[in-house]
């Protein structure tokens, strides 16, 4: 099922088909258990002997409290003490033990509950890093995402151990029903009666259950970022200078209270049903124990068995709910693994990153032709008709006007979204020839919004190639390359400080320094195609001075694409790309693009003359810029 095209209404409306399918339940429970298993067997084992062990004692208690009651009887003919304390002894024996078989259960079912949870975890983020980028533009695939952390990843959990208390108090029931049925067969089929109205309930209350998660959700991922805000480290110094803490606390609690209003009803419906399923259960009960009453008024039952038969009852009638609900959570869990399946069928229906033929080491042209690229969901062409071309060896640049795609032009170059039409060519050969995986080896992306991990320095850069064992000189090379080796060697630990004061001993870096350390991680990565978006917008004038006159020998012969505002930076490049509205409009070198004075003469014009009050070029109080002189020149 494509993220994309999901709705609340739509899985709504597909769960509720499916709930019909009784052998989708069956697979449903078949394959938690063994993801249960496969987590660990042993604890799992463990539970079921237990589920076992606690039957046995149930039924023992019964006949351990007709001995007893059978005893005191005897006690007033015989008047021997001994064998009332005996039998007492035995019940008060196995009372212990089923009390520390239950705590044992409690104390496994939640060690086996970490491994579940463990497992699915893995295999959540086995999907979420293997899905193409595409699905991250979807509001319904983070809605399926946060739904699936949610609840669904302790479902398989929670069918497994529905499954292990219903087969517990299976036995259990049986086992007292047989005790019952020797003291009064006629109360039987009564007692068993009971659980149908519980599990009428109960299925019920799932459905309501699972509608009502899937309706909450967005409301509740709102909720959580409104928090999100108010928590973060990065949005704290923002939050404050806007003054913006009690309009993100209103949002916040405006979402809670309307969560908190439509969770009142829900508890309120849920509670209805829970309570008439209670009473269902009740009045068979009261029936049962009349009908006892009748028998020992008929003489068909004596106090001994009375009294015994009264324990069974209440036994019986907890045991065969737990069958019930036993069931109700399997049916209610059920809904969500649906929801839960589709979430790990997306990583099925990915495309194999190994899939296809490896990318060649190197590459002397590389060709954009004809390239148009919608992101989904939008109606507008990020890129329409975009013909590039990077020689090897080559460094290309990129100018444009915000959102005219330069940045989704990179992220098509670097294999992480395919072209809608149009082709990218290695030396003849498609893109899409070559497996996902060996196209993003070769290709080493710096963001404008790069991540910055909070780890050392040294994993920092070290992230650009892992898999490697770490190469402590070849990190120091990639930080020295980037100006960024006497920054991190000035850390309170060097290479080795965590670059985040989130973690104890941690120090930040200023913006310039981490987009230095940015770089150094894309030169470690030592990848024939080096994109490097805006690698210079929080560099200091002299860094990227730097940073550009060592930029060829830093790429040691590695073909480079990058895109700049910096009209100054990109002078220097073999030749220049001016995008607008999604197309190339101008390609050629700094010098020709000045004398054709078309767009990218009049932008380089621009920022050359921009200063602050924004006077005009000829604004006798502006400053005359070094680039001012240069553009005149040109021109
Ligand atoms: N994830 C996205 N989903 C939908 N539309 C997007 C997405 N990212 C970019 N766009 C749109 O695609 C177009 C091109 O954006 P792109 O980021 O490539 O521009 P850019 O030239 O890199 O801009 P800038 O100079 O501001 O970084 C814009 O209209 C933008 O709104």
């Amino acid at each position: 099922m494509d993220a994309g095209a999901v709705d609340p209404l739509t899985l709504r409306a597909a769960a509720r088909y499916r709930r019909k399918s009784l052998g989708q339940l069956r697979r449903l429970v078949s394959t938690s258990i063994a993801l249960v298993w496969s987590a660990d067997r042993r604890l799992f084992i463990g539970l079921v002997v237990l589920q076992f062990v606690a039957a046995a004692l149930l039924v023992a208690q019964v006949l351990a409290v007709r001995s007893v009651l059978q005893a005191i009887i005897t006690l007033g003919e015989r008047a021997n003490a001994s064998g009332v304390i005996g039998w007492i002894l035995v019940l008060a024996i196995l009372t212990g033990l089923s009390a520390i078989c239950g705590s044992l259960q409690t104390q496994l079912q939640r060690l086996l509950g970490e491994h579940v949870a463990h497992a699915m975890w893995n295999r959540v983020l086995g999907v979420s890093t293997k899905v193409g980028l595409r699905h991250f533009e979807s509001s319904e695939f983070f809605n399926q995402l946060s739904r699936v952390q949610m609840s669904a990843l302790s479902r398989p959990y929670q069918v497994t151990q529905g499954v292990l208390s219903m087969a517990g108090a299976t036995v259990a029931s049986v086992a007292l029903g047989v005790a019952l049925f020797s003291l009064a067969p006629v109360l039987v089929p009564l007692v068993a009666c009971g659980g149908v109205p519980v599990l009428v309930a109960s299925r019920r209350e799932s459905r309501l259950e699972f509608d009502f998660s899937v309706q909450q959700t967005p409301a509740l991922r709102l909720r959580s970022y409104f928090g999100m805000l108010q928590l973060g480290r990065d949005e704290a110094k923002e939050v404050r200078a806007l003054g913006l803490q009690s309009w993100l606390m209103e949002r916040f609690n405006g979402i809670y209270s309307s969560y908190l209003a439509d969770l009142r009803n829900h508890v309120r419906r849920r509670t209805g049903l829970s309570v008439l399923g209670q009473v269902g259960a009740s009045i068979v009960l009261g029936a049962t124990l009349l009908l006892m009453v009748w028998l020992i008024l008929r003489g068909s039952l004596d106090i001994a068995g009375a009294g015994a038969a009264l324990v069974a009852i209440r036994m019986l009638m907890a045991q065969v709910q737990l069958v019930f609900r036993g069931a109700q959570s399997v049916f209610e869990s059920g809904l969500f693994l649906d929801d839960l399946d589709d979430f790990l069928a997306l990583g099925a229906q990915a495309r194999d990153e190994d899939q296809g033929a490896v990318a060649p080491t190197s590459f002397d042209t590389i060709r954009v032709e004809a390239v148009t690229f919608s992101y989904p969901e939008s109606p507008q062409r990020a890129l329409q008709g975009v013909d590039v071309e990077l020689r090897a060896g080559e460094i290309v640049a990129l100018v444009g006007e915000n959102g005219s795609g330069k940045t989704t032009l990179a992220k098509l170059l670097a294999g992480l979204y395919e072209p809608d039409g149009g082709s990218i060519r290695w030396d003849e050969r498609d893109l899409s020839e070559f497996s996902s995986s060996s196209v993003r080896d070769r290709v080493t992306v710096v963001f404008q919004d790069f991540v910055r991990f909070a780890l050392t320095a040294t994993e920092n850069i070290a992230t650009g190639r892992i898999g490697l064992t770490v190469d402590p000189q070849r990190v120091r090379m990639a930080a020295r390359s980037a100006g960024a080796e006497q920054a991190l060697d000035g850390l309170p630990n060097g290479f080795d400080t965590i670059l985040s004061r989130m973690f104890a001993g941690g120090q930040d870096l200023s913006g310039g320094q981490w987009q230095r350390v940015a770089l150094a991680r894309s030169f470690y990565r030592d990848a024939p195609l080096v994109i490097l978006d805006e690698p210079t917008a929080s560099l200091d004038p002299r860094a990227e001075h730097e940073l550009f006159t060592t930029l060829r020998s830093a790429l040691r012969g590695r073909t480079a694409l990058f895109i700049s505002h910096r009209f100054a930076t990109v002078r220097g490049a073999d030749r220049i790309y001016v995008m607008h509205e999604g197309r190339v409009v101008e390609q050629g070198t700094h010098e020709e693009l000045i004398r054709i004075a078309g767009r990218y003469a009049e932008l380089y014009r621009l920022q050359a003359t921009v200063r602050v009050g924004g006077a005009s070029h000829d604004g006798g109080e502006a400053v005359t810029t070094e680039h001012d002189d240069r553009v005149q020149e040109a021109t």
